[in-house]
């Protein structure tokens, strides 16, 4: 008998103690978790309903539903739908705590399919309400004095944009594209620099002539003289017998785009110089001047400045190429560009992959909210991404996480350790890449900072197709 009694007892303390257990769990869930039974009489509130609304569980417990929507306590009761209709239900309640929460009602059967338990999760959304209601008195703010839409068509390219200051930089590029003047656009990567250069040659009399676009930073060092200003025959052992032409050369009577001029090698920067004062230069070997006829623009992400006073960049070959400078804001400084631009590219790359996709409102928040370091180039392939890898017709925020961690290249240790060693050292070069790609953009900067060859860095980016 005492051993019985020892026996129940030791059960019961298990049994107590498994119920402290999950009380403790529920309690410490950040959401509220609500339970009744089928008749709407409180069972459980767990102690998140004192963050919500401001009082303690012991103000619901073994109170009945219908009571406390009585009194006011509770507005909006999703249990009471759920006991009514069986089902889930969803609803957006207000506390007078001025907290907004999100309450889901699960209906629980017993074994005979009755009614037994109502089980309701409440999250609190008050900060998404919140950043929803900024973001849409700043869209009326925008709408009552918003721009209208420009559009180009250059090459085949689109270019969009409705925020006013981008407006005005492309007003006064409109303005000095008929003349020779030198141009400088200055901007972060991916804003758009290499467009605008492309608009400023098809507005100008240049429009029907060649616009040879240079990066200064993707040749390396020791190819970029020749491939800039061309070679004589016989300028050194490898070169073609007969000599070649420059891309300077190529552009004669059109433009010439100098992009990342900030890349261009001190040694190089006096025949630049040379170049954009006289107009004139000499193939590598060569003895003769050669005359050309070219309108040159620069772009740059970088600190000239900085640069000069580092003695990196040559300061007389600064002024000579500002002569007219250009500033593209960053995206994130023009917000309703990324809501029409997030537009346009799902429409483009819906139509290119014959694929229907869209965007659902808070997707389209959370892409507002982005800061978009990469600018437009990032937004592009973020949306072509999501366009082609999505299975969905709609896309909400839950589909977004996978896609953004790509977007962002995080790591994922876990699924490192499930890979061979092979596998996991090329998808580790491979973010390494994609992360140095973002913040340096030309191969010699990113061989310097990984401290390897440049060569290699070019061989990688074509392996893992990042170019
Ligand atoms: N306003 C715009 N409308 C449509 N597409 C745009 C717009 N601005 C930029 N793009 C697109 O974004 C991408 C990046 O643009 P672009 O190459 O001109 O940027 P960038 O500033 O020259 O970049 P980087 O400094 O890295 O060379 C291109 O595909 C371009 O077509």
């Amino acid at each position: 008998m005492l051993g019985i009694n020892q026996s129940l007892h030791e059960q019961l303390e298990i049994a107590l103690q498994k119920n402290k257990e999950f009380t403790q769990i529920l309690n410490s869930s950040y959401d509220e978790i609500f339970v009744t039974d089928a008749k709407g009489n409180v069972l459980f509130v767990s102690e998140s309903c004192k963050h919500f609304t401001g009082l303690p569980p012991e103000a619901f417990m073994n109170k009945n539903i219908r009571e406390l929507v009585a009194k006011g306590i509770i507005t909006n009761s999703v249990t009471l739908k759920t006991m009514a209709t069986h089902t889930i239900h969803s609803v957006e309640q207000e506390y007078p705590s001025g907290k907004t929460v999100l309450a889901t009602a699960k209906p629980v059967f017993d074994k005979e399919g009755k009614l037994y338990r109502v089980v309701c999760n409440s999250r609190d959304i008050s900060e998404l309400v919140e950043m929803k209601r900024r973001l849409t008195n700043s869209q009326s703010a925008q709408q009552d004095h918003s721009e209208p839409i420009i559009q180009k068509t250059i090459g085949g390219q689109k270019f969009i944009t409705q925020s006013q200051n981008m407006i005005s930089t492309l007003q006064l590029a409109e303005r000095i594209s008929p003349t020779d003047s030198s141009i400088f656009i200055h901007g972060e990567s991916g804003v758009g620099k290499g467009v605008l250069a492309k608009i400023v040659h098809e507005s100008s009399p240049r429009r029907n002539k060649p616009f040879v676009q240079v990066n200064c930073g993707a040749i390396p060092e020791n190819l970029l003289e020749s491939e800039l200003f061309g070679y004589e025959a016989g300028a050194f052992t490898g070169a073609n017998r007969r000599g070649k032409s420059g891309l300077v050369e190529m552009a004669n009577e059109g433009t010439l785009f100098l992009d990342e001029i900030g890349e261009m090698p001190l040694g190089l920067q006096v025949k630049i110089l040379h170049l954009v004062q006289d107009k004139a230069f000499k193939k590598v070997g060569g003895t003769v001047e050669k005359q050309v006829d070219i309108r040159i623009i620069s772009a740059t992400n970088k600190n000239l400045m900085q640069m000069i006073e580092e003695k990196t960049f040559r300061q007389d070959l600064y002024y000579r190429l500002h002569v007219v400078p250009l500033y593209i804001p960053p995206l994130r400084e023009r917000k309703q560009d990324i809501s029409l631009l997030t537009d346009y590219f799902l429409e483009k790359f819906c139509s290119k992959y014959s694929r229907s996709v869209e965007l659902n409102e808070d997707t389209k928040l959370l892409i507002q909210l982005q800061e978009w370091k990469g600018n437009v180039r990032e937004l592009e392939n973020f949306i072509e991404q999501i366009v082609v890898t999505t299975q969905k017709p709609m896309i909400s925020m839950e589909d977004l996480p996978l896609a953004m961690k790509q977007m962002i290249h995080n790591e994922n240790h876990l699924t490192l350790q499930q890979m061979t060693l092979k596998k996991a050292v090329e998808e580790t070069e491979k973010q390494v890449l994609s992360h140095a790609l973002k913040q340096h953009k030309t191969t010699r900067k990113i061989a310097k900072a990984l401290g390897v060859n440049q060569t290699t860095i070019m061989r990688k980016l074509r392996k893992y197709k990042l170019t």
